[in-house]
């Protein structure tokens, strides 16, 4: 049974922020392209080290390539009201309530946001040529584009795709990363989600504010 971020449960978990700052990211890290900055993204620093570690556990000239890491409120109410939209528009039948739980399959309500509070980031995988590997759909490709293809544990795609979904999992997982089930490229760390799956008694990251700039 996959835990929503609309699930009232995760919106439940406290937050005592650490304080950790937001800092600048190589955006592919790791093997045999360590420190090669291919854009930048911005993440909490405690997530930036477990990444870094989960990196340098791939072996085989495999890094993590980041697609996004923090993100603004702005561009997250965006998403939701696009993705909301969308599927009034293929689903006009459907309630307010069950819009917003079906939305947070692909985009989270703003109050539990990971992008937001710099916990989370979207990520594949790539060679040592930098050429991305095969996980199955596009990131961002959303349950109706993909067919459900974009949950991690999606039976419709290839051996390979797979082979390399767990092996992104075990990398992020063993460095204390949490993945969002219904996005096979969404991994988090420190927000609300990560504690109500890790059983944790509270998060340690909310909303980024003025006060985390590094
Ligand atoms: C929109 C998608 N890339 C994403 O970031 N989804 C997660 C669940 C989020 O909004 O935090």
């Amino acid at each position: 049974m996959v835990l929503l971020l609309s699930d009232p449960r995760v919106a439940q978990v406290p937050v005592a922020d650490c304080g950790d700052p937001v800092i600048s990211f190589p955006a592919v890290i790791g093997g045999s392209i360590s420190g090669a900055v291919d854009g930048v993204v911005r993440v909490r620093r405690g997530l930036a080290a477990r990444l870094v570690e989960a990196a340098m556990s791939l072996g085989d000239g495999l890094s993590p390539k980041i697609i996004e890491g923090h993100r603004s409120a702005h561009a997250q109410l965006r998403i939701i009201d696009t993705y909301a939209t969308e599927l009034r528009r293929l689903h006009p039948e459907l309630d307010r309530a069950e819009v917003t739980r079906l939305s947070s399959r692909f985009v989270a309500p703003l109050g539990v946001a990971p992008h937001v509070a710099g916990a989370a980031v979207d990520l594949t995988l790539v060679g040592p040529d930098l050429e991305e590997l095969d996980l199955g759909t596009p990131i961002n490709a959303t349950p109706e584009q993909s067919a459900g293809a974009c949950y991690f544990a999606a039976t419709n795609i290839s051996a390979q795709a797979r082979a390399n979904r767990d092996r992104l999992a075990a990398a992020l997982s063993g460095a204390g990363l949490v993945n969002y089930p219904t996005e096979w490229w969404h991994w988090s760390y420190g927000d609300r989600y990560w504690a109500a799956m890790g059983g944790h008694s509270h998060a340690i990251y909310g909303a980024i504010t003025e006060a985390h700039a590094a």
